[in-house]
């Protein structure tokens, strides 16, 4: 049955639509008037698009001064209104693929022409702005407003350096309204809301308000100390000036001195229009200012005006939007998490909320000075980010929604898994660290759970439950591993038993049963029989297999602070043991190039622990690797055994790495600093500091024919062959 068409509009659907059309206008006011809104861009999207969904139904109710048929407000505002000499409007959107190729048939159906090319833009995500020049000078600069009449902002605009005062070059014509985007780095964004937080005002919720609301200012001395950006992405009214294409208009607008987009691309179908989507939809942050979406127009100008406007948005153009990236949602509480090192991190639990494809419940706030400089509260409504695969972000609250039961987060003074008193590892230290680095269960958890992980040992099928449940079971009450040391002699029989929580990884606490609610605890390692699982016996295998893993992966797994995979590379290929890292003194460690002072004097530090020496005792023991295998077949003879060399300045035939390479082949120690164990300097074209040394030290210094002695004929030769020192 075909749907009534032209009958009165139920009383139901009237309400409902003046209920929406209220709800739209307020929120409007929020963003456009007071840059302080209290829905996310999404919400709003939805809202609006139920608004023209149930006029679509009853067209009865689409009046002119319905929001869907409008730019937004009109505004009374602090500042001086102005008449645009060309209307301002919004884009309409599409939302998918139909929408899109709706769009592209309306324009191939009307332009009545097959001769017309797509302009694609990247859509900037800050305010418009509209810039009158005359004469090539800017004689005023003004909000977008009802899309009539914008408010007068050109005092604080003139303080935007991407702007210039005057047009320079040809064709300067003599009035032109230029349309833009003002925009707010996100790098930036932080440091303003720390700033506001320290001066006793309300930090902005997200940059795009921030950048609203620092344009927006009375005293634009205040605009002025903030690093506001624009982007040129139209033009207005003109006087004197023949366009034929919006691209070209660019070009021109870009010799005039303005600031045009870098990424436009004009394309001749829309299958090159779905991959200029495509691509920015996956490389959205590499570009230099945040888009929500790209921007389809119609580039001949004639043509444009062929497709005209509605009263809201010009038909010639369509705004494709990318999923937000920003979604609002509840700060229920703001917990501390232990890491391996011990360090102590606040981060946020939120109402889960799906964002960028995935849920999210967790987000991380760095340190207890983040927190502050946030000035979020717990129980706040928040903007959450989550940015690509980047671990989601607080940006900031939404203070308009504060209803006096929020609470500033106290960070604790105890660790929240094992009860010692946190404190600063050295003076000056931001972060909190728990100092019970070998029985604290969070730590030693985290530890394992790297020592298993990719970056280490890589063993398969031992995950963060598995961790979890070797170092702080349920059942038994001794727990298999007490620090790493015996990880290399678990016995299934010892593992069968266990009981475990599932615990998440992103916050280290027990998961629960949607139905019951409780938390649940599983028999980790074996079935029901009481017989190890398929995985348990895997998860064995690849731990006896794990002791054979280079040097440098079971370096890397030791956890030592500072000491990183890049680190244990370094190390691994200088000393080739254990036992030589350990004999090292502070000062041959740090000489290493990719060690320096402060992973020297934390290596020093780790071995000085009884019970880190008892885990390589244990290990070794078990059959780990402690030495770098020699590798047999490339390994020739090592002449320069035992010497410590340095590398500097330009040569001809060796880059930097190559020269290393061919000493450390031959066995000699390449270091980054000179002293009087120095063997050898290696000089090339403009060295720098490390040749005076040489010199001051008298240490042989080997120009690139010398080194080739060296690399050829051994030491010996190469001493004679030096070059002279002046005495
Ligand atoms: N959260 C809220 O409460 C709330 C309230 C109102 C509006 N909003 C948000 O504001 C936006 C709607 O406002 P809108 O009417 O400006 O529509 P829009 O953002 O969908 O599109 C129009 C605007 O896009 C801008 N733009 C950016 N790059 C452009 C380019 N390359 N070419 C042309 N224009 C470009 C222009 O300023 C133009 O005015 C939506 O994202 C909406 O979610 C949010
Ligand atoms: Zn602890």
């Amino acid at each position: 049955m075909a749907v009534e068409q032209q009958g009165p509009v139920p009383a139901q659907a009237r309400e409902k639509h003046a209920q929406l059309a209220e709800q739209v206008e307020e929120h409007r006011f929020r963003y456009y008037v007071k840059d302080q809104p209290v829905i996310s861009d999404a919400e709003f999207d939805t809202l609006l698009r139920s608004l023209e969904a149930l006029e679509e139904d009853y067209p009865e109710l689409r009046t002119p001064d319905s929001p869907t048929q409008k730019v937004a407000g009109p505004y009374e505002t602090e500042f001086t209104a102005v008449e645009h000499r060309e209307r301002m409007l919004s884009l309409d959107n599409a939302f998918d693929e139909a929408e899109l190729v709706g769009w592209a048939d309306r324009v191939a159906k009307e332009v009545g022409t097959s001769e017309y090319h797509f302009l694609c833009e990247l859509k900037v995500d800050g305010l418009a702005v509209n810039l009158t020049y005359e004469k090539g000078r800017l004689t005023r600069a003004a909000t977008r407003g009802d899309g009539r009449t914008g408010e007068d902002i050109t005092p604080n605009v003139r303080t935007i350096s991407d702007i210039p005062e005057r047009l320079t070059g040809d064709r300067v014509p003599d009035l032109v309204e230029i349309r833009g985007e003002v925009y707010f780095p996100m790098e930036a964004f932080q440091e303003l809301n720390a700033r506001r937080v320290a001066a006793g005002e309300q930090p902005y919720a997200n940059p795009r308000n921030s950048a609203a609301g620092s344009l927006r200012q009375k005293d634009p001395k205040v605009t002025a100390t903030l690093p506001l950006h624009m982007v040129v992405h139209g033009i207005g009214a003109r006087v004197g000036l023949e366009l034929r294409r919006l691209s070209e208009a660019y070009e021109l607008l870009h010799e005039w001195g303005l600031p045009t987009a870098r990424h436009n691309k004009v394309v001749d179908s829309l299958d090159e229009v779905r991959e200029f989507i495509a691509y920015f939809g996956e490389n959205r942050h590499s570009v230099e200012h945040e888009i929500d979406g790209v921007v389809v127009k119609l580039d001949e100008i004639p043509l444009q005006g062929r497709l005209g406007s509605t009263s809201r948005a010009p038909r010639w153009a369509i705004a494709w939007k990318y999923p937000p990236e920003e979604v609002n949602t509840k700060l229920i509480n703001i917990r501390v998490g232990v890491g391996r090192t011990g360090r102590v991190t606040p981060y946020a639990q939120v109402e889960p909320v799906t964002v960028a494809g995935s849920e999210v419940e967790f987000a991380t706030l760095h340190n207890q000075d983040v927190v502050k400089l946030k000035g979020v509260l717990i129980g706040d409504t928040v903007v959450l980010r989550k940015a690509g695969d980047v671990i989601p972000e607080i940006l900031g609250p939404v203070v308009d929604l504060r209803d006096g039961t929020e609470r500033e987060f106290v960070m604790p003074a105890e660790c929240p898994e094992c009860g010692t008193a946190l404190r600063p590892m050295k003076e000056g230290d931001v972060d909190l660290r728990c100092p019970n680095a070998r029985a604290c269960p969070a730590q030693l958890r985290e530890r394992v759970y790297y020592l298993a992980g990719r970056k280490s040992l890589d063993i398969e099928a031992f995950g963060y439950v598995a961790a979890a449940a070797l170092t702080k079971p349920l059942e038994p009450a001794e727990p298999p591993l007490t620090d790493e040391g015996d990880l290399f002699d678990l016995t299934v029989e010892q593992l069968l038993p266990i009981k475990a929580y599932v615990l998440d990884q992103d916050s280290g606490l027990p998961k629960r049963d949607p139905k019951t609610g409780e938390e649940k605890v599983v028999t980790v390692f074996a079935n029901q029989q009481g017989e190890p699982k398929k995985n348990t016996l895997t998860m064995l295998e690849n731990i006896a297999a794990a002791r054979q893993r280079p040097l440098a992966r079971i370096i890397t797994g030791l956890s030592i602070r500072h000491v990183g995979p890049v680190a244990a590379e370094a190390l691994a290929r200088e000393f080739r043991s254990i036992d030589r890292i350990e004999q090292a003194t502070e000062e041959e460690l740090a000489a290493v190039e990719g060690v320096g002072p402060t992973i020297a004097a934390s290596l020093k530090q780790w071995f000085e622990e009884d019970w880190h020496r008892e885990i390589l005792r244990k290990w070794r023991a078990a059959g780990v690797r402690m030495e770098e295998e020699s590798t047999g077949e490339d390994e020739g003879p090592r002449p320069l055994e035992g010497l410590t060399v340095v590398v500097t300045g330009t040569l001809q035939d060796f880059t930097r790495d190559g020269a290393k390479e061919a000493l450390q082949s031959r066995g000699a120690k390449v270091t980054g600093s000179v002293s009087k164990k120095t063997a050898f300097v290696v000089v090339g074209d403009n060295p720098g500091s490390k040749y005076d040394k040489a010199m001051q030290l008298k240490v042989p210094v080997l120009d690139e024919q010398g080194f080739a002695v060296l690399l050829e004929q051994g030491p010996e030769a190469a001493r004679d062959a030096a070059v002279p020192v002046a005495e």
